[in-house]
């Protein structure tokens, strides 16, 4: 960056930067006094003046212009954004003066500024012999404290926003193998903890390849869309109905015994063989219908063995004929 002159020799007011705001007469006359031969020193437009990754031990106090939190582009090491700026009066890099780290983020002049440099040294001069700028550091770094807190939390609000929408299946807007996979475990370790019954119905629908390739794989998407449908309209609020693959679907019953199990898949299969797919389309379509397999845990089975039962379970539905519960 160009040095300009000395900040004695300029017209700026020690009263208008922030670090120096109300303070008695007498202390703003020692600060001007150990200011006085402190750089001023220009950044054109786009010029880094803190570079993240590097280790900083000077303040900037921006005079003139504007600068900002810059994100560099991995390519082309272009300037990419401005999330934050900083405005006359407003300073950068204290954070790594005070605590000897690196800079932790990216900051350039967004257009042509003036900028006050005080070197490490004279910032804790400052201190040690003002209270007023002791305060006001003080002040900003609780504001910079608030302000990253602010944005962690609002970065994990979308973290977890797009978690939630990677554990969901696109097509039926079921919950995910993805999802089965992180929660079935999980369900299974309470089940033993609590002593309490867990039961699954694995649910296939029947020759779904033949009405695929009778109608479509459309219109096979929009006989998946309503099996999931019959599947979620029949459960409690304590159930859940999963994608398992294909046109594979799982309900998980936590706290159903064997009975209770096979009669909500007894009732599943009754309703999904009565549901009309096509209601709105004026063209008659076969009803879908599903083979159920139901199986409920039992003492030392861990997640996989008790998804195998209900898929020997649902392999006997098939074989009986389809249309049908098997256990
Ligand atoms: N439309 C559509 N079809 C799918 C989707 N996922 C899987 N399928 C189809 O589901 C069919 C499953 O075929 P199979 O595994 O042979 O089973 P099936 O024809 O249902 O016969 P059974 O299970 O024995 O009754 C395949 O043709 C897959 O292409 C999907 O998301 N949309």
């Amino acid at each position: 960056m160009e040095q300009l002159m000395r900040f004695k020799a300029t017209n700026y007011r020690i009263e208008d930067i922030h670090l120096f705001r109300d303070i008695t007469e007498e202390n703003r006359k020692l600060i001007a006094d150990i200011v006085k031969d402190c750089l001023v020193v220009k950044a054109c437009a786009g010029q880094v003046v803190l570079d993240a990754n590097s280790a900083g031990a000077k303040l900037f106090i921006v005079l003139r212009g504007a600068l900002g939190v810059t994100r560099l582009t991995e390519q082309s090491n272009q300037l990419e954004n401005t999330i934050t700026q900083f405005l006359p009066g407003e300073c950068v890099g204290e954070i790594s003066v005070l605590d000897e780290e690196i800079h932790s983020a990216t900051i350039s002049a967004i257009s042509d500024s003036e900028l006050l440099l005080i070197e490490a040294e004279t910032l804790w001069r400052l201190i040690d012999e003002s209270n007023g700028v002791a305060r006001n550091l003080l002040q900003l770094l609780s504001f910079r404290i608030r302000a990253a807190n602010a944005q962690i939390r609002s970065r994990q609000k979308v973290g977890e926003f797009y978690r939630q929408l990677s554990m969901v299946d696109g097509l039926t807007g079921l919950h995910n193998r993805a999802w089965l996979n992180a929660q079935l475990p999980g369900m299974v370790q309470h089940a033993h903890a609590t002593a309490a019954a867990l039961s699954i119905i694995m649910v296939d629908l029947d020759h779904f390849k033949r009405f695929n390739d009778e109608h479509g794989h459309l219109l096979g998407d929009d006989a998946l869309q309503t099996a999931a449908k019959v599947l979620n309209a029949g459960l409690r609020p304590s159930d859940f109905a999963a994608r398992y693959g294909g046109e594979e679907m799982m309900v998980i019953l936590p706290g159903a015994n064997h009975k209770s199990a096979l009669g909500v898949a007894q009732r599943l299969c009754n309703r999904l063989g009565k549901t009309k797919v096509f209601i709105d389309r004026h063209k008659p379509l076969p009803h879908i219908t599903g083979s159920f397999g139901v199986a409920t845990l039992s003492d030392e089975q861990d997640s996989n063995a008790l998804i195998s039962c209900a898929d020997a379970a649902l392999y006997r539905a098939k074989a009986n004929g389809r249309n049908q519960v098997a256990s």
